[in-house]
């Protein structure tokens, strides 16, 4: 039978499938790395806990994430945080706002389309069973 390790690592690979097809997509450039804090100094006093597309990889590799709920928890960050910080009629807050609304978007259609609800209640099973 499938073994808990099994899953998590289907649920590896189906979580670094998306990140890796979103850091390819150019519209999710601002997205990919860590805000630079030099073009941006007052990123930090607005912004508490910053997240990227290069930070998930990393923390999927780190096996940080045991459930769909937790990865969504840090993904969802991406675009609420810039969100959050682009709130202005700018012209690039607007630019912003609408690659986070994209962005937004695109995560729940990989989720929705790509998972059974069996498995991701299977991950919040064996969560609970640690
Ligand atoms: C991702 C993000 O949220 C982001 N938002 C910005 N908004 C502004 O600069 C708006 C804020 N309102 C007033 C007019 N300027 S710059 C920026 C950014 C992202 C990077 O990955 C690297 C970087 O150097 C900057």
């Amino acid at each position: 039978e499938e073994k808990e390790e099994d899953v998590l690592r289907d649920l590896r690979l189906f979580l670094r499938n998306i990140v890796e097809t979103l850091l390819v997509e150019r519209r999710f450039k601002i997205f990919s790395k860590p805000v630079d804090i030099e073009e941006v100094p007052d990123y930090m006093m607005v912004i508490k806990k910053p997240m990227d597309l290069s930070t998930l990889l990393t923390n999927i590799d780190e096996h940080t994430y045991s459930t769909i709920r937790e990865f969504l928890a840090d993904a969802d960050l991406i675009w609420k945080n810039a969100l959050e910080y682009n709130p202005d009629s700018d012209p690039l807050d607007r630019h912003i706002r609408h690659r986070a609304s994209a962005l937004k978007d695109r995560i729940q259609t990989f989720i929705r389309d790509g998972l059974g609800e069996d498995f991701i209640n299977l991950c919040e099973e064996i969560k609970k069973s640690r």
